[in-house]
């Protein structure tokens, strides 16, 4: 019997996600080892050299990918959210893993305990739209590297956002201060979940990969990559979408807050038909924030 190689980055989140997913093949009987890529973006992560100077979270991904177009592996372990929508023509993602907890986290202090200027560490516009909203008074400043070397990055009497999936992952979800609603933090698209690719001529690995393919994480993660594709790649600015209990919900913001659009949808079951309302709600929001 053949073994499915998993390439995917060294990180300790990203490779107990990878091995998580080799216990899921394993129940169903394919047997699987991991190819640790060592990308360009971890090399450098200890600098704090803000990652989109670097490419973005994009240069990890096409790496991981790399591997596979190459025929060093078979299948590229992502996390759902750093995957653009905008994906090799020559790959497809052969399963999404079952989704974690998708909302955000602080750690250092709770929202309401964070003193007047305080400073928070994150490198995502996201999340700091989000807590400018709800305290304008909030300092940001950069933060990069693997959880563990976040974790040692809280600044004086500051926090660090970070996912509580990537805690869950790491089995340190005590180290949580408090969850951010996701209601009103709307998370990234697909964050809480793993993706994983594998060639678009590779059947076998199709089909191993389909096995252990979790149906309502794709239902939702499509959806919220509907959203996020219409925007368009250009698209820089401050986004969020979250499919929960049958509800899209979305965010959008430009010009350091000064126009945000957030706005609640119900899905209405039918999957084609839940695209096209997620792409209009897209329209939508480019609109409301859109400076002309
Ligand atoms: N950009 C790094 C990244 N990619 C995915 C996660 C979180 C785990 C997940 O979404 O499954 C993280 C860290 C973070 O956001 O704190």
């Amino acid at each position: 019997m053949t073994t499915l190689r998993l390439a995917t980055r060294g990180s300790a989140q990203a490779r107990t996600q990878a091995e998580f997913v080799a216990a899921r093949l394993a129940e169903r009987g394919v047997d699987a080892e991991l190819v640790i890529i060592e990308t360009h973006g971890d090399r450098t992560q200890a600098t704090n050299v803000p990652l989109h100077t670097i490419g973005g979270q994009g240069v990890f991904v096409k790496e991981v990918q790399a591997a596979v177009l190459d025929g060093r592996a078979d299948v590229a372990v992502h996390s759902a959210k750093d995957l653009p929508t905008e994906t090799d023509p020559r790959l497809t993602i052969g399963a999404y893993t079952e989704r974690r907890d998708a909302a955000d986290a602080l750690i250092g202090a709770t929202l309401d305990d964070l003193p007047e200027g305080a400073t928070v560490a994150t490198g995502s516009v996201r999340r700091r739209a989000q807590l400018a909203l709800a305290r304008p008074d909030l300092q940001f400043v950069e933060l990069r590297g693997n959880i563990h070397t976040r974790l040692e990055r809280i600044p004086d009497g500051g926090a660090i956002v970070m996912a509580v999936a990537a805690l869950q992952v790491l089995g340190m979800t005590e180290r949580l201060d408090e969850r951010l609603d996701p209601g009103r933090f709307v998370p990234a698209i697909g964050q809480g979940c793993v993706a994983l690719e594998c060639r678009l001529d590779d059947p076998a690995t199709t089909a191993s990969l389909a096995a252990i393919d979790h149906e309502p994480t794709r239902t939702a993660v499509e959806i919220e990559r509907a959203f996020l594709g219409e925007l368009g790649s250009g698209c820089s600015l401050p986004v969020g979408a979250h499919v929960v209990d049958g509800r899209l919900t979305t965010f959008l913001a430009a010009d350091d807050v000064a126009r945000v659009h957030t706005e609640t949808t119900v899905m209405s079951g039918d999957h084609g038909r839940d695209l096209g309302t997620a792409r209009a709600v897209a329209h939508t929001a480019r609109e409301r924030v859109d400076a002309n």
